[in-house]
């Protein structure tokens, strides 16, 4: 067993690496999901993929005016400036994201227009609205941040490594988000977090630690949606 670390030991190494190995368990199970399994194995059910497409842009749709929410954080609180370009570096690249959306939804016949939100997906839209509070801190909603876009970045470049069978109809979808590019833009945003992290309160740091396990959980289930485990 690991003895408990002092604050000074976790903020030598960062709080979101003391986190990952804490709650690896729930994390691999964000990251390790059997749909992203199933697209790594070249086993995907294209009707699940389809689900997760439709899905997946209206949680999209969601998130960028969430992204928004932590810009105006940074912009009022952050001490530090350079937060606010990786933040809307982020928020560009949604821009573009939401055009793929719809181009990839046509290659696939999946009329979005049509597409009606899953429980899962109404109940993750609903926590990212309460995380655009004002009354949130920065602190907490860049690790939220971070967490959703690292367990996307994590599943996805799982289905780019050696030996994986991807079909290659899906490569484009696992490039988009597991990319190197998008990699180091996950790391600027573990930084700022655990930067925020370094210095923030205790009851602060214990409200970053739960939302962010509510993050991956809610990943999840997002994924069970195309991959039922019900
Ligand atoms: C459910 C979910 N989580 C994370 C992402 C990645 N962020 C933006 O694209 C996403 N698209 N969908």
């Amino acid at each position: 067993m690991e003895g408990k670390k002092t604050r000074e030991e976790v903020e030598k190494s960062g709080m979101i690496d003391t986190w990952m190995r804490k709650h690896r368990l729930i994390y691999s199970g964000a990251t390790k999901h059997p749909f992203i399994l199933s697209i790594r194995d070249g086993t995907v059910d294209l009707e699940a993929f389809k689900t997760w497409l439709g899905q997946d842009y209206i949680f999209v749709r969601a998130f960028a005016p969430f992204v928004a929410s932590v810009l105006i954080k940074a912009w009022k609180e952050s001490d530090d400036s350079s937060d606010m370009e990786v933040i809307l570096s982020g928020m560009a690249s949604l821009n573009d994201e939401i055009a793929w959306f719809k181009s990839e939804a046509a290659k696939w016949g999946v009329q979005l227009s049509e597409v009606v939100p899953q429980k899962a997906n109404q109940d993750y839209c609903r926590f990212l609205e309460s995380l655009m509070s004002p009354d949130v801190e920065y602190t907490v909603a860049i690790t939220a941040f971070w967490a959703i876009e690292a367990v996307y970045q994590a599943s996805f470049a799982l289905c780019l490594e050696d030996g994986s069978k991807t079909p290659a109809e899906l490569t484009e979808t696992c490039r988009r988000w597991g990319n190197d590019g998008f990699g180091q833009y996950c790391n600027s945003l573990q930084k700022i977090a655990n930067r925020r992290l370094g210095k923030t309160p205790d009851d602060v740091l214990t409200k970053a630690e739960v939302t962010l396990l509510r993050v991956l959980e809610h990943e999840v289930e997002f994924w069970n949606m195309s991959h039922g485990s019900a």
